[in-house]
């Protein structure tokens, strides 16, 4: 029988570590004096004094191997949510899930952090100032987050405090800053195809963008203020930047900054969403013989021309979070790392 190593309270494991926001969490641990095992299907950078495992987090013994000794997990590992291949969504987020949390309970692991994501409650219609007692959406609007939804459900559930086993879930939202490989690349790319010269709707949508160190900072709050008698057991906390902010502004205030002109001209919102819909279909059904890939999602315009933001008052009052990093730092600090994605001049 393989002997298992205690687990030791300052020993963590971060599932996803080699990704945008894995590093970065990565990084803050190894500043406060945790040591970190990195569990990831690829492994991006090396910093010293951290263990990478690479492996599937669908595959049980490879889990076991990085848990050994661990006593609290991180699990921000997912699918990227614009690859929309519903079958590894349910493979990673559902059942890879439900194979971390059986690794957990096997090696020992007392605390589990799940980065979840605030857009579980997002149906594609107005959200302002949501609580996390919302109700999960009935009509995900992706792939992605109807397996997201079932990830924290069964995250929670696992919570039990006689096992000894705690759970808690980070619901972020619009995690931006450097080395962030979605938003900010997209948005230059799409402003490099001459594609955002449209406004969509009246450009007064508020919607939470959050400073990746501010969800990270949010994550730690969680893993140390988790205890039996603590009010987080079981359950979700949002984590925003506090500042909702108007969508476009956000968008023109990142393009500005690296050179690109904002977008000015307005679209209504309900035209370009049924013209984004037929367009979908007309993929879907040219998928078996031409594969494209639309900007213009039904997704991403009701992501571009609706109110999504939320309110973090569950996580100051119970963990004493305030954000770090104020909306205008952050973007500042965002652009200036984007050098290379400047407009030529
Ligand atoms: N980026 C955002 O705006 C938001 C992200 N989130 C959540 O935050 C978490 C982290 O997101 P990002 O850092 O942006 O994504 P990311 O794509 O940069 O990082 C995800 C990491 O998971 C790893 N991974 C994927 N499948 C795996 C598997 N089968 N086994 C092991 N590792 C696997 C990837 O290799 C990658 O390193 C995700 O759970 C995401 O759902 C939630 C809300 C907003
Ligand atoms: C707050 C939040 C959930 C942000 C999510 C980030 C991405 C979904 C956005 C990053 C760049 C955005 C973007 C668009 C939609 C949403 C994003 C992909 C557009 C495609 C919307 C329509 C346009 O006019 C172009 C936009 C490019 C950037």
């Amino acid at each position: 029988m393989a002997t298992r190593i205690r687990p030791s309270s300052k020993r963590c494991a971060v599932i996803g570590g080699s990704g945008f926001l894995g590093r970065y969490l990565v990084e803050q641990l190894v500043d406060r004096g945790y040591s970190v095992s990195v569990f990831d299907i690829r492994q991006g950078y090396e910093i010293p004094g951290v263990t990478f495992h690479q492996g599937d987090l669908c595959d049980k013994q490879a889990l076991l191997a990085a848990l050994q000794g661990v006593s609290l997990v991180f699990h921000c590992a997912s699918p990227a949510p614009s690859c929309d291949d519903r079958a590894l969504f349910h493979r990673v987020n559902i059942d890879g899930t439900q194979t971390v949390l059986k690794a957990c309970q096997e090696a020992g692991v007392q605390k589990m952090v799940l980065t979840s994501s605030a857009s579980v409650v997002y149906e594609g219609t107005d959200i302002k100032d949501g609580k996390e007692d919302l109700p999960y959406a009935k009509k995900p609007i992706d792939y992605y987050t109807e397996t997201k939804i079932q990830q924290e459900r069964l995250v929670l559930e696992a919570c039990d405090t006689e096992k000894g086993f705690l759970t808690v879930a980070i619901r972020p939202h619009g995690i931006f800053g450097p080395r962030d490989p979605q938003l900010v690349p997209i948005l230059v790319d799409t402003a490099r195809r001459g594609k955002m010269k449209f406004i969509i709707g009246d450009g007064k949508n508020l919607v939470d963008f959050t400073f990746v160190e501010n969800v990270v900072h949010g994550h730690i709050l969680a893993a140390e203020r988790l205890r039996p008698e603590s009010p987080l057991c079981g359950k979700a906390y949002h984590i925003t930047n506090d500042e909702p902010v108007y969508f476009w502004d956000f968008m023109s205030q990142v393009l500005v900054g690296l050179g690109y002109d904002p977008p000015k001209y307005r679209l209504p919102y309900q035209l370009v969403y049924v013209l984004a819909m037929v367009l979908w279909l007309l993929v879907l059904f040219l998928r078996p013989v031409l594969q494209l890939r639309p900007t213009f999602t039904p997704m991403r315009v009701a992501l571009a021309g609706t109110h999504h933001f939320y309110s973090c008052a569950r996580a100051k009052q119970d963990m004493g979070y305030q954000p770090l990093v104020s909306l205008k730092d952050g973007i500042a600090r965002t652009v200036e790392s984007y050098a290379h994605l400047r407009k030529a001049a």
